[in-house]
């Protein structure tokens, strides 16, 4: 172990030696605790970190004031649209996408190293139970949703096939992922196909650039932001472990999004047939300030303008149709070949530039005593997934319905947006619009017909409850089976047992 001394000098090397001003109060353990975190901070680098940051402080803030006249859309070759392709186009590049996940060269990643503080709960986001009739959570459907696609591209391909899951964590949620995931037996996914590993963390700093202590022992750290991607990949040796399982093609997402499709073979196959070696889906923005980022070109490159980087303005921005210039709105759901992903972890990575965002960070004082400021008082610095969008050869677009693919969970119950309980109903409006086209009817508790909603309020139920496990459908296929011309009673819960049960039996 590295003694004070050491310490110390390199402390004092980076300018930070007030991290150690409480070591004389320290019992033996806390200041082994301290000096075992301080000894993984290389001097040069902590310098330069809390140079960069202060150095970000100190710059006007808001998006550089010559940025919207460098601005413009992704030109329209590069996009691509889910519902807007005829069906035979569609058909083929789900085929595609089939056909490489049949061939075990699709892979999924999750970002889950985030600290969920818009949400406000103290436990990974995956870990989330939106209030669904099956009291799933978000980790679930998700794994659920892997097991029905390696299903299906197996059963149109006569093959066995993995679709493995690699799960980014940080120091926050490593431990409780882990320990959620082996509690539900791995939701019956093969655990040798579950790789998690960790990002790495950075200091919070001061407005003049000083480490902040988060109490007398220990260092306010966060996480490098998701874009710390790289960085971890690399650590980790996941991109060998990826060409080992002979994976060309990954799916990278975020942990919230309720209706995410893992290892979408639409937009696998749309990339590949594309010769994408990069590529975003979107939304239709849906109004001005929607905090999702922007997938546009920056001076001729396509890049995401981040939804805390955009000016107003520019936001507001309107094209010759009425409808908002920039308006592919970024949904975190990102293809890469792996090929791709070396060139940034060999090349790239260094020249990704870190975002600041001020926050309020809880510290010491100089007494000692342990203050939760009201108002921000420190940097974090982190770098962005889609960051390396403007390194790309060819990078493509994929638009997407939001109703079918976009629902996040960011904030707590009472926001009017991106709650649980919009997400739980984006869930169940979906499903409950997938029944009716499958051909269900519903009754209500007392037999009365449910009235057929085609288009539902946006912030309404549906009239009756459906839930459809994904390891019934992935996206709506195959349901007229259960449910053509058949009356239910809300709830339905269309779970693997109860289709069963309604399969109809062979004579
Ligand atoms: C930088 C980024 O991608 N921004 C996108 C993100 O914004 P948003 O600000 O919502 O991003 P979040 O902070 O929720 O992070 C997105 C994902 O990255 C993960 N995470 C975050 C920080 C970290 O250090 N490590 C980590 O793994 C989170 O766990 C989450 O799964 O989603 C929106 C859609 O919902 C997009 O419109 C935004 O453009």
């Amino acid at each position: 172990m590295a003694s004070e001394q050491d310490v110390r000098a390199r402390l004092q090397r980076a300018g930070q030696e007030h991290l150690l001003r409480f070591w004389a109060e320290l019992a033996p353990e806390p200041r082994a605790a301290l000096l075992a975190e301080l000894a993984l901070l290389e001097p040069e680098a902590l310098r330069e970190h809390c140079r960069r940051a202060a150095e970000a402080c100190a710059r006007p803030h808001g998006p550089p004031p010559d940025l919207a006249a460098r601005l413009r859309p992704l030109p329209p070759e590069r996009v691509g649209r889910a519902s807007r392709s005829n069906p035979e186009t569609r058909r083929r590049w789900e085929e595609e996408g089939f056909r490489q996940i049949s061939l075990n060269k699709v892979a999924v990643l999750l970002l889950a190293g985030g600290q969920g503080t818009r949400l406000g709960v103290t436990y990974p986001k995956g870990m989330y139970r939106v209030g669904l009739p099956s009291r799933k959570t978000l980790y679930q459907l998700q794994a659920e949703r892997i097991r029905r696609v390696e299903q299906l591209a197996g059963e149109r391909h006569g093959t066995r096939c993995t679709v493995p899951w690699y799960v980014m964590t940080s120091e926050f949620t490593l431990g409780p992922t882990a320990e959620f995931f082996r509690e539900h037996n791995f939701f019956h996914l093969d655990p040798a196909n579950v790789v998690m590993f960790e990002q790495r963390l950075l200091p919070a700093v001061t407005f003049d650039g000083k480490v902040i202590l988060e109490r007398k022992d220990k260092v306010a750290m966060a996480p490098d932001g998701n874009g710390g991607l790289y960085c971890a990949l690399e650590d980790h040796k996941i991109l060998e472990d990826m060409e080992r399982r002979g994976v060309e093609f990954v799916h990278v997402y975020c942990v919230d999004n309720i209706l995410v499709r893992l290892a979408d073979p639409v937009f696998i196959g749309f990339c590949v047939l594309q010769g994408a070696d990069c590529g975003a889906k979107v939304v239709e923005k849906a109004y001005p300030e929607e905090p999702v980022g922007v997938v546009c070109q920056v001076d001729g490159v396509p890049q995401v303008v981040e939804y805390s980087e955009i000016s107003p303005e520019t936001a507001q921005l309107r094209a010759a149709d009425g409808g908002l210039l920039y308006n592919a709105g970024n949904i975190c759901n990102h293809f890469f070949t792996r090929g791709f992903l070396k060139a940034v972890t060999r090349e790239f990575e260094p020249l990704l530039k870190p975002h600041v965002a001020v926050k309020k960070v809880p510290y010491v004082d100089e007494a000692g005593n342990l203050v939760k400021p009201l108002k921000p008082n420190g940097i974090k610095m982190e770098k962005f997934v889609f960051d390396v969008f403007r390194f790309a050869k060819n990078f493509v677009a994929f638009e997407v319905l939001r109703e079918e693919e976009f629902s996040p969970l960011k904030n707590a119950e009472l926001a009017d947006r991106d709650s649980p309980s919009t997400s739980r109903r984006a869930l169940l409006t979906q499903h409950y619009r997938w029944a009716l086209r499958a051909g269900a009817r519903f009754l209500d508790a007392h037999g009365a017909w449910l009235p057929e909603l085609p288009s539902l309020p946006p912030n309404g139920d549906p009239p009756a409850i459906c839930e459809i496990s994904p390891l019934v459908s992935y996206s709506g296929e195959g349901l007229e089976v259960y449910l053509q011309g058949r009356e239910f009673q809300s709830p339905l819960i269309l779970d693997e047992d109860q289709a069963r049960e309604l399969q109809p039996q062979e004579s």
